[in-house]
């Protein structure tokens, strides 16, 4: 065989192959990038909807005055994910990170939110 296939799903990275490897080796390259942009797919629409979830607190926060951050629910959350991470075989430094990461850009879009909300009361 001299094409590989690269199995069932529309991918373009898993379509990537390169001559001077072996057919067996691009077909399993091909495999696991098949499942790589699956799983970054589905990565991007849970974050989709995590953030139409936070975009809806930070309506409520900026309506009742609240303050963007909550520093304690932040320190409950990285607690609770850190032990998932543990359980999951997952670097749990890295999924602090990573939340850390989403909260800092959610927290921005809470600030957006109540300044809007601020500028409209005039
Ligand atoms: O739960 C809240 O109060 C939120 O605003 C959401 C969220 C989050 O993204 O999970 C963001 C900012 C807060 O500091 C804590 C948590």
């Amino acid at each position: 065989m001299t094409t590989s296939d690269p199995g069932p799903g529309p991918s373009p990275a898993a379509s990537d192959d390169r001559p001077g490897i072996d057919d067996s080796v691009q077909a399993e390259l091909n495999r696991l990038r098949g499942s790589i942009d699956n799983i970054d797919a589905a990565v991007v629409h849970m974050l989709a909807e995590r953030f139409k979830c936070t975009q809806q607190v930070g309506i409520l926060k900026a309506e009742h005055q609240l303050p963007p951050a909550d520093p304690s629910r932040e320190a409950r959350q990285i607690t609770r994910l850190r032990e998932l991470a543990e359980n999951a075989r997952l670097d749990p430094a890295f999924a602090e990170k990573l939340l850390n990461f989403i909260i800092a850009e959610v927290i921005r879009h809470h600030e957006t939110i109540a300044d809007g909300a601020r500028a409209e009361e005039g």
